[in-house]
């Protein structure tokens, strides 16, 4: 029997860092737009507060504050919180510019970072143990005093509690009795392990303050850390959304919320919120521009795919037998992979979902093993649905014959030296017959591939017009036997769109142009053969980009 879990309290807080300490990760720089369109989508979740930035510390954050208090942008359901740190040493909290600027952003709550560890006190702000809780005193009560809500946010929490017990608390003591509504204790290195975390937010939470959490991902254990905190009485969890943060990030909040939700049973999010959360992480990607890790809980690309022979003989019994969750819960979708660790099972669920009967086994059987050969000399078909359902069509005779091939070849002249004048780039000239009609057609390009693509699309286009939509979007190659140096075989990757969906075709050949060709020509039959599908399918991230 499993342990009792926590019953949920009557205040609990879901709070979002990704505009603040999410953009503290390396790679990650947000304009005032992006903020704004994240901060959008933060709503869109239900989180219940969002940390917006440190107004006053850089002109973004401080004109992202002032764009949140036009209505226009106003967050319909979250609480904006603006982020700053206590006075300075030796000043009034009045005073103090950016305490200032905290009042000014207009945010109706503000959290504060205030140390807690006495050696940061005496090292980092070099300063005496007393003038530091006068800061959070002074700067907390001042904050109340103009009609701010106020969190505190303990830096080092964890580490100061170990060195000096009695000075942490006496910091959590003193932001709560000078109006702080939450006191929240930070694992600001990330270093601390769950039991640990439990123990000590177990003996601060004797204080009777309201407790916070703030965990980053140095052990890997952020999220554990934080179900551990929640575990002990926390009632307040910090996150980021894709587990953003400085250095190994922050506890990732979609997993927190839903872990909370799924596992504890609580209800945190509006409702239907929680079936939003892949696309929103999605989304808030493609703002960052910083990709969320495929095998990232709950919403990655991978959280629900099934690559093993006997998972899904399993799944296709029962889809639970192997998945923690249905994949909808969260927005995401249960995905079949194609590879050489397939079995039957793999094949005819992968055949169902583009629409083949495989139900007879000998020929399910003889399909998967065309699949693990063609796998064994490097094709894969994990990363190419496109070149899968080919084979399959011409296992199952059902490839349509829109062109036929019957010899390419290209020539490409170099400069002799790098910018010099002259006649350049490539060239490629294709025979091939379309609706009956042979023909010999030439094409230009700055490289083999670019050339390749238009002589197919040159001598495709009077028999097939919808050509022209077709876009080659991404373009992978990889060496498959290292030790052979420039002789080595070669997979080529190339994903092509028509402006509503994308597909992706793999060749491969010792030689790097006719593996190239061998996945354009593919690209383009799928293409052709798809041209009249109305309903698009889920375009994938792309993964190393190689230019052509
Ligand atoms: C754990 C965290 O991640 S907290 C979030 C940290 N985020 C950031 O630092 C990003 C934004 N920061 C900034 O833009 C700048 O650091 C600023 C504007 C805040 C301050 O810049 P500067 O005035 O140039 O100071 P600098 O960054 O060099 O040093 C920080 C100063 O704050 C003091 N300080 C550090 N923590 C605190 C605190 N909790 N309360 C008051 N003062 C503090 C330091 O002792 C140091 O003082 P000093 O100026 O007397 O040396
Ligand atoms: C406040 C904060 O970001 C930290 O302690 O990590």
């Amino acid at each position: 029997m499993f342990a009792q879990l926590r019953p949920k309290p009557a205040e609990f807080h879901v709070f979002d860092t990704t505009l603040r300490d999410g953009s503290q990760q390396e790679g990650l720089n947000l304009s005032v737009a992006d903020k704004l369109t994240i901060a959008g989508l933060l709503d869109e979740l239900g989180v219940g507060f969002v940390e917006g930035g440190w107004p006053g510390a850089n002109p973004n954050d401080t004109a992202f504050f002032a764009a949140m208090a036009d209505g226009a942008n106003a967050l319909r359901r979250a609480t904006l919180v603006a982020f700053g740190f206590t006075r300075r040493v030796g000043m009034r909290a009045a005073d103090d510019p950016l305490t200032a600027a905290l009042r000014d952003s207009r945010a109706p709550v503000a959290c504060l970072v205030a140390k807690s560890h006495d050696r940061h006190v005496e090292q980092a702000l070099r300063t005496t143990l007393r003038e530091n809780l006068d800061m959070i005193a002074d700067t907390v009560s001042h904050l109340v005093a103009e009609g701010q809500r106020v969190f505190v946010d303990c830096e080092h929490f964890f580490d100061g509690y170990r060195e000096n017990p009695a000075y942490a608390l006496e910091a959590v003591r003193t932001a709560a009795e000078a109006g702080a509504e939450v006191v929240v204790l930070c694992d600001t290195n990330g270093g601390m392990l769950p039991p640990w975390v439990g123990e000590i937010v177990t003996e601060a939470a004797a204080t009777g303050v309201p407790l916070g959490i703030h965990a980053h991902n140095d052990t890997g254990c952020a999220v554990a850390n934080t179900l551990a905190a929640v575990d002990a009485g926390a009632m307040h969890v910090q996150g980021t959304v894709n587990g953003y943060g400085e250095r190994t990030g922050n506890a990732e909040l979609i997993s927190v919320v839903a872990n909370l939700e799924l596992k504890y049973g609580w209800p945190l999010l509006p409702e239907g919120a929680l079936a939003e959360a892949s696309r929103i992480a999605h989304a808030i990607a493609e703002v960052t521009n910083v990709p969320s890790s495929a095998r990232q809980p709950y919403v990655g690309l991978s959280s629900f795919a099934h690559k093993a022979g006997l998972h899904a003989s399993a799944i296709k019994v029962d889809p639970n037998l192997y998945q923690h969750i249905d994949p909808a819960v969260v927005g995401n979708d249960m995905r079949m992979l194609v590879s050489d660790m397939a079995g039957r099972a793999n094949i005819q669920m992968k055949g169902e979902e583009l629409g083949f009967d495989l139900s007879d086994r000998e020929l399910a059987a003889r399909i998967t093993q065309r699949v693990k050969d063609a796998e064994a000399a490097g094709y894969t078909y994990e990363a190419a649905d496109a070149s899968f359902e080919l084979l399959l069509r011409r296992e199952l005779d059902q490839l349509p014959e829109y062109f036929a091939v019957h010899s390419w070849r290209v020539f490409t002249q170099g400069h002799p030296a790098p910018g010099a004048e002259g006649e350049t780039d490539t060239e490629c000239t294709v025979r091939l017959s379309a609706k009956g009609q042979a023909q010999r057609v030439v094409g230009e390009g700055n490289g083999p591939v670019n050339a390749l693509d238009h002589a197919v699309r040159n001598a495709l286009r009077p028999a097939y017009p919808v050509v022209d939509r077709f876009e080659l979007i991404d373009y992978r190659v990889r060496i498959l036997d290292q030790g052979h140096g420039t002789d080595a075989t070669v997979r080529v990757l190339i994903q092509t769109t028509d402006g509503r969906r994308a597909w992706t075709t793999v060749g491969v050949g010792q030689n790097i142009v006719e593996a190239s060709w061998e996945a354009l020509s593919d690209a383009y039959l799928y293409g052709l053969i798809h041209a009249e599908t109305p309903e698009p399918a889920a375009v994938r991230p792309a993964e190393e980009r190689v230019s052509v």
